[in-house]
């Protein structure tokens, strides 16, 4: 682990915790895939075009390939072949001639313009066209969408589903992509319960957090591996702990992370070496969010209480998971600069980050800013960030946000 450490209970702030992620995690190696299986993972080289795209000049549309300059409206041109995508005219066209040519098909040589068949009158052997097929030449030119050689996705490119398309128009069949990092959740409460469950015992609650978590670890190109939910008992919970450290590269730990003496989050990792990064940071929700190191794994301990536990998934998470795989802190925090549709309260003392949604009008801060909320959870799209301090703001006004 290189970079300061942050041990005790010292409070950073949000800027200094997202700089340690950003020094002190590094990617965890890379694998080659088939590119079937590359969706969603991130790119470990940069991607270069192996030929011109398209090869040859081919047709936009299906209709005549032509020699400009020996056709005229109204005159008849003799059609003395075909072109089709996959099975391009093997002979040369002159002044005078046309070849009758479909969508995507080779550009016949000698041929300069391809006219739309709308504007094409056959009979037999012979085609004129109408006036009006102009101005447009309807010709990809070789190399126009990219050349042989071009850099088409640089390293560190998540492969979405439109990156794909450019990988798979490479011609390229295995990519080499970021290892997936292996992930472990483990839940602590004694009064969790299965979703399903907690109806039937007194003072349960439905373990709800750790499903949000999984999910975005998908999200982020990452695969849960081990998942657990412990009671609030040391020694249960350091075999836990033992077990995911085992398994995974990130452990991350729900709960358990505030100040009471049955909060076990650290504790439990205390035995295996943990070794912190930071204890605190300074922000409303989420101020117990804490990260370390232990047996050669990162352990990230999110608060309990569910907003809490999203927001600083988004926030720290994200980034973690994407230095894991290569990819910049940044690449997860990109902050836009939006209009607010709704006055906004004054922050407090603390840097907050406000649940809000957005609608054409901009953004509204969600009525709801318990960090205990679930309800408002799924309304909640983007985080409002204001710094400590900032005073009321009113409709119009321009804020920092990031897509939650
Ligand atoms: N005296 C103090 N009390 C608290 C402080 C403090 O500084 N001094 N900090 C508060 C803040 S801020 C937060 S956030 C919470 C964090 O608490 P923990 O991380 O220890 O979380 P728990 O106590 O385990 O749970 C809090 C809340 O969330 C519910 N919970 C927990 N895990 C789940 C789960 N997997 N699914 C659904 N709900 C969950 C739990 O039942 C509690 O209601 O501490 C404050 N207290
Ligand atoms: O920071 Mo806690 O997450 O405010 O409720």
């Amino acid at each position: 682990m290189s970079g300061p450490s942050h041990a005790g209970d010292d409070v950073i702030g949000f800027e200094a915790a997202i700089a340690l992620i950003g020094s002190a995690v590094g990617p965890l190696g890379t694998v080659t895939v088939p590119l079937a299986e590359a969706e969603g993972r991130v790119l470990a080289e940069p991607l270069h075009a192996r030929s011109n795209v398209p090869r040859r000049a081919v047709a936009a549309m299906d209709g005549y390939a032509v020699v400009d300059a020996g056709t005229q409206v109204g005159e008849a041109l003799r059609v003395i072949g075909e072109s089709c995508a996959g099975a391009g005219f093997g002979g040369r066209i002159a002044p005078g001639e046309a070849v009758r040519i479909f969508t995507g098909a080779p550009m016949p040589e000698g041929s300069d313009r391809c006219i739309m068949q709308e504007y094409a009158t056959r009979q037999g052997d012979v085609v004129r066209f109408n006036r009006g097929y102009g101005p447009a030449w309807h010709v990809r030119a070789s190399g126009s969408d990219f050349a042989a050689g071009a850099l088409l996705l640089d390293a560190g490119t998540r492969l979405t589903p439109r990156a794909m398309v450019a990988a798979a128009a490479a011609d390229v069949a295995d990519l080499l992509v970021a290892a997936r990092p292996r992930v472990a959740i483990i839940g602590t409460g004694d009064e969790l319960a299965a979703p399903g469950q907690s109806y039937q015992r007194e003072d349960a609650i439905p373990e709800s957090v750790t499903f949000g978590v999984a999910a975005m670890v998908q999200q982020a190109g990452a695969a849960t591996v081990y998942r657990a939910t412990g009671m609030d008992q040391l020694p249960a919970l350091e075999a836990l702990a033992a077990a995911a450290l085992d398994a995974a590269d990130l452990v991350i730990v729900t709960g358990g992370a505030s100040v009471g003496e049955r909060d076990f989050a650290r504790p439990m990792f205390a035995a295996h070496g943990l070794e912190l990064l930071f204890a605190k940071v300074a922000i409303k929700p989420g101020k117990p969010v804490w990260l370390g190191r232990a047996q050669g794994k990162w352990v990230l301990g999110l608060p309990g209480n569910p907003t809490s536990a999203m927001v600083t998934a988004r926030l720290f998470l994200l980034p973690l998971l994407a230095r894991l795989q290569g990819r910049r802190v940044d690449d997860e925090l990109r902050w836009r600069t939006l209009p607010l549709a709704a006055p906004l309260g004054a922050a407090g003392s603390r840097e907050s980050f406000v649940r809000a949604h957005w609608d054409d009008a901009g953004l509204t801060a969600l009525g709801n800013q318990d960090s205990g909320a679930q309800g408002a959870l799924a309304a909640a799209d983007w985080l409002i960030r204001c710094p400590a301090g900032q005073p009321a703001l009113g409709c119009g006004a321009m804020v920092s946000a990031l897509p939650f």
